[in-house]
C-alpha cells in the first residue's frame, strides 16, 4: 500500500488555538510522510459552554472529547487528534486508539502577577483552577492562598491574570508551549508539589477501527512507545479512581533505565500518584515495574491508594 491509496485524510480538531496547533503538528507529520489531509474544526459541547459560568468540573465526561468521536463514527472525519488528558479512560467501540506521539512537557506551570513563584505569593492571593486535582495540590502547600474556580481556553484564563481578576493561575506546560506562550510561565511546578494530570501533555491520535490500513500509517507515523508505557500506567490509576474531569487524581510516570541481573540495562516505569481523601487530604504513593507491566503497575498503586484512604471512583460531587 502506498500513502496516496488513503485518499484526502480528514482530521477532526476541537476549534480552540490549543487544539489547532496540536492537529497542526499531526497533520504536519502525516503531510511529510506522504500523504494528503485536509483540517476539519468540530465544536464541542466543552466549547460552546466555555462563556458559561459553570465550573468545568462535574459537567460530564467527555465534554471536549466526545464530538469528535462523533464526528470520527459519522464519516465526516477520518482522525480526530484528543489531548489525551481529556479523553474518559473507557474506550469507545469502532474507534481505535492509533497513536500517542511522543510527549510534550507534563509539568504544570504558575503564570503569576509580577513573574512571582509560588513562594513569593503573599498568604490571601488568588488562584484560579477550574481543576480539583491542583486545587487540592495548591491547598496542601499552606501557603495560605485563597483558590477560586475559572474556565475558559488557555488564553482566557492567562488574561485573568493579566487583568488582575485573580493573582495567578496554574496551566499545563505544554499547552502554553503549543500555542507560542511557555515564555509567560513565572513558576515550573515540581511534581513533588504539584502532579500533573494523567497523560498531560501527550496527544491521542485515534481512527475507526474498520480502517486499518489507516491505522498502521498512523502507528507507524506518530506512535512514541516510550510516552504510550508511561501514560499507559498514569491512566491506568484514573481508570481505577476517577474521570478525567473530575477527579482529584495526579500522575506521572517516567521511564528510567535499571541494570538487571546480568548488568544489561533495562527500562522500569517509575510512576507516582496522588489522590484526596474525602475530607480533601492528599494521600501520595509511588511504584515501580516493568514496562510490560505499566497498566498493572497503575492499577495496583490505585488499589494503595484506596486502601490509604483515596475517595473511590465516583465519591466526588457531581
Ligand atoms: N483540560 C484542558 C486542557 N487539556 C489539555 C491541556 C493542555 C495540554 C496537555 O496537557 O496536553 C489543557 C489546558 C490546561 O490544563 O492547562
Amino acid at each position: 500500500m502506498t500513502a496516496a491509496d488513503l485518499g484526502t485524510v480528514r482530521i477532526g480538531t476541537r476549534a480552540s488555538l490549543l487544539a489547532r496547533t496540536q492537529t497542526q503538528t499531526v497533520a504536519d507529520a502525516l503531510t511529510a510522510r506522504g500523504l494528503a489531509v485536509e483540517i476539519v474544526e468540530i465544536s464541542t459541547e466543552g466549547d460552546r459552554s466555555q462563556a458559561a459560568n459553570t465550573p468545568i468540573a462535574g459537567s460530564g465526561v467527555g465534554v471536549f472529547t466526545s464530538a469528535l468521536r462523533e464526528a470520527l463514527l459519522d464519516g465526516r472525519i477520518d482522525v480526530a487528534v484528543h489531548s489525551y488528558k481529556d479523553l474518559p479512560t473507557a474506550g469507545l467501540s469502532g474507534v481505535v486508539l492509533a497513536a500517542v506521539p511522543e510527549r510534550a512537557d507534563p509539568r504544570d506551570v504558575l503564570v503569576a502577577r509580577d513573574r512571582m513563584v509560588l513562594g513569593e505569593l503573599p498568604p490571601g492571593s488568588v488562584i484560579g483552577t477550574g481543576s480539583p486535582r491542583r486545587a487540592a495540590q495548591l491547598a496542601a502547600l499552606g501557603l495560605g492562598l485563597e483558590i477560586v474556580g475559572i474556565r475558559g481556553n488557555v488564553e482566557t484564563r492567562i488574561r485573568k491574570v493579566t487583568d488582575g481578576v485573580v493573582d495567578g493561575v496554574v496551566l499545563a506546560r505544554a499547552g502554553l508551549a503549543r500555542i507560542g506562550r511557555a515564555g509567560e510561565a513565572t513558576e515550573v511546578l515540581d511534581p513533588l508539589q504539584m502532579l500533573p494530570a494523567p497523560a498531560q501533555g501527550a496527544l491521542a491520535v485515534e481512527c475507526r477501527a474498520a480502517d486499518t490500513e489507516l491505522e498502521t500509517v498512523l502507528r507507524s507515523t506518530l506512535h512514541d512507545e516510550s510516552t504510550f508505557t508511561a501514560v499507559t500506567a498514569e491512566r491506568a490509576v484514573l481508570q481505577e479512581l476517577g474521570s478525567p474531569c473530575d477527579a482529584a487524581i495526579g500522575a506521572l510516570a517516567d521511564i528510567v533505565e535499571d541494570l538487571d541481573d546480568d548488568g544489561r540495562i533495562v527500562e522500569r516505569v517509575s510512576l507516582r500518584a496522588v489522590a484526596t481523601t474525602a475530607e480533601g487530604a492528599l494521600v501520595r504513593n509511588s511504584a515501580t515495574g516493568e514496562t510490560k507491566d505499566a497498566e498493572q503497575i497503575g492499577r495496583t498503586l490505585a488499589a494503595e491508594l484506596l486502601a490509604d484512604g483515596a475517595e473511590p471512583r465516583g465519591a466526588q460531587a457531581p
